[in-house]
């Protein structure tokens, strides 16, 4: 069965309206998107052109390179892939341009725009999503936050594709804590690992159940996009739930003073609480509708 995601055409103009998000002259229905439980109506494509459709038929090689890799590389739930998997897969992504999920710089949706009203909305758009793995595309207008949230025993390949962002990340010190730093909140002290702005075109990043900044906050500057892979998915059944937390104060018990940061070998450390799932996490799901991927196993 060759296993096909409806494309008919590129990304020209992500905007939205009441039921629906404007795709240039193309109108798409927003899908359910997990994070956001708001009704959506479907809407059929109002105008589908005739490169659109031929469009369809096309097949993206490294697009399906990735689909391919990672169907060798997620074996199931608990399974990090090895260092070999993921230099490989790491190095289809770092070769991977926008044109090969649909997207280009042209696009109206990347053009710089006059200053949003507010935190403007993510927007992300499923390519494939089975038990080990996820893929799936990311889109940030400018100034518009992923809050800081982590990965439960997922690893996370995101390749950001178009636009310039910044992200701040950070792995677990312990996680039955530090005992000689209290937090006022019951906190945990995290290490800082990334908190820097990457502009593409630019490498893969990669993080893990325990390092490589598995809890991470990526600030649009520039309007941005950005393939994930994600193995194996969120799954609340699972126990891999996504959960956010905020950068608290931490009370050095030693000395009783206020620190911002416990600095120890010129590391950064936070303590981090946990929060309920901000507002802003909130997505809007719409059909991905670039080169498609053939599965052949299913
Ligand atoms: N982990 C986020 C996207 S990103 O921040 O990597 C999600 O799957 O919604």
């Amino acid at each position: 069965m060759i296993m096909t995601v409806e494309s008919s055409g590129l990304v020209d103009q992500i905007t939205k309206s009441d039921h629906a998000v404007g795709i240039g002259d193309k109108v798409i229905a927003k899908k359910r998107c997990v994070k956001k439980k708001a009704r959506l109506q479907l809407k059929r494509p109002a105008v589908r052109h005739q490169a659109a459709a031929a469009a369809a038929a096309v097949v993206s090689t490294t697009l399906q390179k990735v689909f391919d890799s990672c169907r060798r590389v997620f074996k199931g739930a608990a399974a990090v892939p090895c260092a070999a998997d993921v230099q490989n897969l790491c190095r289809i992504l770092d070769g991977m341009i926008p044109e090969d999920v649909g997207l280009s710089k042209d696009l109206q949706f990347f053009k710089p725009k006059t200053e949003a009203e507010g935190t403007p909305r993510v927007t992300s758009a499923t390519i494939y999503k089975g038990n080990n793995f996820e893929l799936c595309i990311f889109f940030l207008p400018a100034s518009a936050v992923i809050p800081l949230h982590n990965h439960p025993e997922m690893t996370v390949f995101s390749k950001l594709l178009l636009g310039t962002m910044h992200i701040k990340s950070y792995d677990w010190v312990d996680p039955l804590n530090s005992d000689f730093l209290i937090s006022p909140s019951k906190s945990r002290l995290a290490k800082l690992k990334a908190n820097r702005i990457f502009t593409a075109p630019c490498d893969t990043s990669v993080l893990y159940p325990t390092s490589g900044g598995n809890i991470h906050e990526f600030t649009a500057i520039t309007p941005c996009a950005f393939l994930d892979v994600i193995g194996p998915p969120y799954s609340k059944d699972d126990g891999r739930d996504c959960s956010y937390y905020k950068e608290t104060p931490c009370i050095n018990l030693l000395d009783r003073e206020e620190i911002e940061e416990y600095k120890a070998d010129g590391s950064c450390y936070r303590w981090l609480e946990e929060i309920e799932t901000p507002k802003e996490s909130e997505m809007d799901g719409i059909e991905y509708m670039g080169p498609k991927i053939i599965d052949s196993t299913a």
